[in-house]
Formats: structure tokens, C-alpha cells, sequence
């Protein structure tokens, strides 16, 4: 009697099975992978899904995997937890009001460093682990962003509407995309951190810098990049219609809907929504957000048909 015993036949038979189940999922992907050839897409990586080692080491292989797929990934991070961290460690306290941190001077301070200096740091290096992919900017650079002051809107008990200064927070009001399309045309991987110039009622610059939230940042660039995509990941499955009781996790929701949703939003998810609502009103087709705890939950979403997370259409 010759050839393999059935026991290893079985298990030969197991794993072509199983490479044949990974195969499929290739071929899922390849209606994506013609749809989305060129194009543009614009990834927010939130500070509270930059969980472990493991997982930021799983989101550069996909921003690398996007790449080499022939998309123009554009990646904008966070890093609000790892902020904290650094204020904290120095004896400063973190006040949010309506999702944005109130930023003193000296917070700034460290707002830019942790950003610029450590956050967008480490995710170049992850990247440039596969190859020199990634370049690292912030807003200040080659023009990119400028920002307006913001205040918040507060709420009373007796219900009237107050607004309060946060400080050194900004919204953006212009975008120069060139040099961040400059690097796209160069094959590159823009990685962008969110502080940015003030700018005065004229537009002219005032010398102070900004501390813009980072889903806020990533919309506009997305918009001002007439991006195909913009992918939020987070640390949440999606958007759910209620909240912290999660009521249901809505898969896809259009602006007008998310515009009446809006007044009930709480916490970090306010500038999120209001980034996705800013992007498909600015005319990016799709804005995704998306459990970025889960690794290769951005590969998921854009390469297969189940998708995850919470889709927003204009
Ligand atoms: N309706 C809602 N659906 C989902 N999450 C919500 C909702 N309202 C508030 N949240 C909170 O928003 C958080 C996400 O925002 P944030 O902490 O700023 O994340 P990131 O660091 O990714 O920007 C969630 O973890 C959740 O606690
Ligand atoms: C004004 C404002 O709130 N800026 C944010 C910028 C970082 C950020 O947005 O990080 P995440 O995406 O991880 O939340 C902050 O200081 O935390």
C-alpha cells in the first residue's frame, strides 16, 4: 500500500479547505478592489482604539494592505486617552465640554507634543515597518490647515443655551490639500496630527496654534480631498440610537437623520458625527465608523460586503 496515512490526508484536506475559505474572501474583495482602484480615502484613527501593540501594529498592515491595492490612503489620527495620560502625569486635569477638551496655554503645550511628537510618531514607524509608506505632518505643515477659534454651547437646567469659551480650540476654515497630494502622487502615506495655525477674521495668521479634534480634522480634510471614503475608527461598534443604554446599532443612517440625532449625541461622539455629517454634506460619499478595537476592522469595511459599524450617506 502506498500514500499518506488518513490522518494526514484529513488534515491535508482540512488546510486546502481552509485556503480555499481564504481565497473566497479574496474574491469578495474583488468587486471593492476595482470600485475603489485610485481612490482617496481618508482614515481617522481614534486614540481609544490605539488599545495594544498588537492592534496599532494591525492598523498599519491595513493602511500598507490599502496602499499596495492601489487606494490613496490619507491617515488623520487621535489620541485624546494619551493626552490625558501626559496632563495627567503632570498634575493637569482634563475638562471636556461637548466632546472638546478644554485647552489652556499650557496644555496646548502638550497637546502638540503628544500629537505631532509621540502619536504620529509611533504610527510612521509602524507603517515604515512595511516600507517607506508613511510621512508624518500636522497641520501647521506646508499650509495645511487653518483654524477659528470655538466656543462651546452649554446647556443650563433651566434650559438656556450658554456659550463658553474652551480655550485654544479650533475649527477648520480652509485646507491647502497640496501637500498632502503631493506625498499621495510621490506614492506616499500622509499622517496627519490635528493642531493647526489660527487664523483672524481676515484670514490672516495670529501666531497662536489650535487644538483641533481630531474627527473634526479628519472631515474637513476629507472633504477639502473630495475623498471617496472617510473611515472613523473608534472604540464603540458604530452609532447607536441611544446611549449609554445602546439601544440599537444603526448600520446605516442618511444626514437628515443624523442631523435630528444630533441634540441627543453625548461625549466624543458628538464631533464624530458632526465630522461624518460635515463630510457627506461636503460631498464624500460614504462615511463609515467603524470598531477599531476589533484588528482589521478597516480592511472589513472597505474589501468585504458585510461591512460593520454605522454607514452615513448624504
Ligand atoms: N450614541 C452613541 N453611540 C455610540 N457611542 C457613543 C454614543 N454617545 C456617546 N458615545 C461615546 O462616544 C465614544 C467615542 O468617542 P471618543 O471616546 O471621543 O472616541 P475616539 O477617541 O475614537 O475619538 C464611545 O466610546 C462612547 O462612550
Ligand atoms: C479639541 C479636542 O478635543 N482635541 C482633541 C484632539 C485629539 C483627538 O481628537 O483625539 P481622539 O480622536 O483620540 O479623541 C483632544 O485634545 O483630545
Amino acid at each position: 500500500m502506498s500514500g499518506a496515512s488518513p490522518t494526514t490526508a484529513t488534515r491535508r484536506a482540512e488546510e486546502l479547505a481552509a485556503a480555499g475559505e481564504k481565497a473566497a474572501v479574496l474574491v469578495e474583495a474583488l468587486p471593492w478592489l476595482r470600485e475603489l482602484h485610485g481612490a482617496l480615502v481618508v482614515v481617522k484613527y481614534g486614540g481609544n482604539a490605539m488599545v495594544d501593540d498588537a492592534l496599532k501594529a494591525a492598523f498599519a498592515q491595513d493602511i500598507v494592505f490599502l496602499r499596495l491595492a492601489g487606494l490613496r490612503p490619507v491617515v488623520v489620527h487621535g489620541g485624546g486617552p494619551q493626552i490625558s495620560a501626559a496632563l495627567d502625569r503632570m498634575g493637569i486635569e482634563s475638562e471636556f465640554r461637548g466632546g472638546y477638551r478644554v485647552t489652556t496655554p499650557e496644555a496646548m503645550d502638550v497637546v502638540r507634543m503628544v500629537l505631532t511628537g509621540q502619536v504620529g510618531r509611533e504610527l510612521v514607524g509602524l507603517v515604515n515597518a512595511h516600507g517607506p509608506y508613511a510621512v508624518g505632518m500636522s497641520g501647521e505643515d506646508g499650509g495645511l490647515l487653518r483654524a477659528r477659534r470655538r466656543t462651546a454651547r452649554t446647556t443650563a437646567p433651566d434650559g438656556t443655551v450658554e456659550e463658553v469659551d474652551i480655550g485654544l480650540v479650533g475649527d477648520v476654515v480652509a485646507v491647502d490639500p497640496s501637500a498632502v497630494t503631493d506625498l499621495l502622487a510621490a506614492g506616499r502615506v500622509p499622517v496627519v496630527s490635528s493642531v493647526a495655525p489660527e487664523v483672524d477674521g481676515d484670514g490672516r495668521p495670529t501666531g497662536q496654534v489650535l487644538n483641533v479634534n481630531a474627527d473634526s480634522a479628519a472631515a474637513a480634510l476629507a472633504v477639502a480631498l473630495r475623498a471617496r471614503r472617510l473611515v472613523v475608527l473608534t472604540d464603540v461598534e458604530g452609532l447607536y440610537a441611544a446611549w449609554p443604554d445602546r439601544g440599537s446599532l444603526l448600520s446605516e443612517i442618511s444626514a437628515a437623520e443624523l442631523d435630528r440625532l444630533m441634540p441627543t449625541l453625548e461625549s466624543g461622539m458628538v464631533p464624530k458625527m458632526a465630522g461624518c455629517l460635515e463630510a457627506v454634506r461636503g460631498g464624500v460619499p460614504r462615511a463609515y465608523v467603524v470598531d477599531g478595537r476589533r484588528p482589521h476592522s478597516l480592511l472589513v469595511e472597505v474589501f468585504t460586503d458585510a461591512g460593520a459599524g454605522t454607514m452615513v450617506v448624504p
